[in-house]
């Protein structure tokens, strides 16, 4: 990709930053892939911690980079910790906002002091760094944020302020909590009668001083000050809240999804599309035993990175996975489990064997998903496994943990028509009754055709010369990050 470059001298320089989290960190380097191909030379900013997981799980040498992309990292700010050890979520958040600006800055006056690499001339970012955006006001250079949610959930979070101002959170009295989420909002523009249970979590505080809700007060008052938003979604799939959004930020540019941008133009046997983040080691066998299953038999089972499950809620996942008869794939992260991963009973394990592949660690997601024998995926509904199943035009049974998965379940089922809700407490029999809908039934049929509706389209919007995505890139690249029209 050295070929689109000019000389050093004439280069851009972006340096990239995702937050340090697998879901950021995945869409952010699939982003930074898509401007070395236009010419740029990447600095790609990884917490030290992270650097340190990715080198473990992907080899001494993953992180070695390209003369044109090149890894560095900066501190978290929490204290050293051990590569297994887990990282506090809200320590994190809390930790990047006070601690990253200086390092960052650091950072980039020494990369600026090279002679052998362009000056910084961009800071992409993710728009939960917003620290960033000072460094980028103070060196005069252009700050795109990336959004790794949906636009809903963007819209949703911005209106926060204004859920607070008409006192709606936080919640006064927590026995009131059914009541309360099912109020339904009807005064956020394009956000027809939604229902509190619906927004992106974090509503049900009854904490003045919520830390979550501060964080997205901070981040969402910031993001304004952004040269341009990239949002990794695509036009037709949240059309009328890009056009409210736009109204509210004019810098916002739908670029997803950007596995497809990634597919099309990044060769993936090239040095730069080998490039990958995985903070845990992938495991090989699972593609090797889907290749000995029939078409759209298996269902894909896998809650993300960042999901923990109880004790009861696994049980209750295994158990109805056995009695729905049918075959599985189903990947259980070190972690996931509160308190102990091993506790899959043994009659499970060994009613299962001959039809379920237990994968204790992480797999290769997209290619996963993206195998013929894969015929459903019962997901946490994180915005890039929603949209690496659309992407494989796989449905999906959807079952969310926090945040943004809550937004995301409302709008896979009840608007886009591509998963089925599972209910908030995990019980054996409702498992099994959607396991063997999806799979086998009608409904299962119809969501199948309609994730394939939705791949198409996002398809056309990644396509050059004209999708929407597709020019929405060209226009930042072209506008903000070149200086160009
Ligand atoms: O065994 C595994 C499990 C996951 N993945 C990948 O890891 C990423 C996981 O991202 P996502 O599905 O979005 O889940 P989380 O890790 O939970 O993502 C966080 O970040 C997302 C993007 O901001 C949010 O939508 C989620 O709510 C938030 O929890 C995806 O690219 C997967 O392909 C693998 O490759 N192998």
């Amino acid at each position: 990709m050295e070929q689109h470059g000019g000389s050093s001298s004439q280069k851009r320089h972006a340096v990239c930053i995702p937050y340090p989290a697998q879901g950021h960190i995945n869409p952010m380097l699939k982003l930074a892939k898509l401007l070395h191909a236009r010419g740029f030379h990447i600095t790609f900013v990884n917490t030290d911690y992270n650097h340190r997981r990715i080198l473990r799980s992907r080899g001494s040498h993953a992180l070695d980079g390209l003369p044109s992309f090149r890894f560095e990292t900066i501190p978290d700010g929490l204290p050293w910790t051990d590569v297994d050890a887990k990282q506090d979520m809200f320590k994190l958040i809390d930790s990047t906002i006070n601690n990253c600006l200086a390092p960052f800055k650091e950072l980039i006056l020494r990369l600026n002091s090279g002679s052998d690499i362009p000056p910084v001339s961009c800071i992409v970012s993710d728009a939960s760094m917003s620290f960033t955006i000072d460094a980028a006001e103070e060196l005069k250079i252009p700050v795109i944020l990336l959004w790794t949610n949906t636009a809903t959930a963007l819209i949703l979070y911005l209106h926060y302020q204004k859920l607070i101002q008409k006192e709606i959170i936080p919640l006064k009295d927590s026995s009131d909590l059914k009541k309360h989420l099912e109020t339904e909002i009807d005064w956020i523009p394009s956000m027809k009668k939604i229902k509190l249970k619906d927004f992106p979590d974090f509503v049900t505080t009854t904490d003045p001083q919520d830390p979550m809700i501060s964080f997205i007060l901070h981040v969402t008052e910031r993001i304004k000050r952004a040269s341009a938003i990239f949002i990794n979604t695509f036009d037709n799939l949240e059309h009328n809240v890009l056009l409210s959004l736009r109204s509210l930020l004019p810098q916002v540019y739908s670029v997803g999804p950007l596995q497809i941008l990634e597919h099309r133009e990044i060769d993936k046997n090239s040095e730069i599309g080998r490039l990958g983040s995985n903070l845990w080691e992938e495991e090989t066998e699972s593609l090797d035993w889907l290749d000995t299953k029939a078409g759209k038999t298996v269902l894909y089972v896998n809650f993300g990175s960042l999901t923990i499950l109880t004790r009861d809620q696994i049980l209750e996942f295994a158990w109805g996975l056995a009695r729905s008869g049918k075959e599985f794939l189903w990947v259980v992260r070190s972690g996931m489990v509160d308190g102990d991963d091993s506790i899959l009973p043994a009659e499970f394990l060994s009613e299962t064997e001959n039809r379920g592949l237990l994968i204790r660690g992480w797999c290769s997601q997209e290619k996963v998903l993206s195998h013929p024998a894969i015929g459903g995926f019962l997901t946490h509904c994180g915005w890039n496994s929603t949209l690496e199943s659309l992407f494989a035009g796989v449905p999906m049974i959807c079952w969310p943990f926090f945040a943004d998965q809550l937004t995301n379940r409302k709008f896979c089922c009840d608007n886009w028509g591509i998963g089925i809700e599972i209910g908030e407490e995990v019980k054996r029999d409702k498992v099994e009754a959607v396991v063997k809908e999806l799979m086998d039934g009608e409904n299962g049929m119809r969501l199948r055709e309609k994730v394939v509706e939705w791949r198409c389209m996002a398809e056309e919007a990644s396509a050059s010369p004209l999708g929407s995505s597709y020019v929405n890139f060209e226009t930042v690249v072209n506008k903000v990050l070149t200086g160009h029209d």
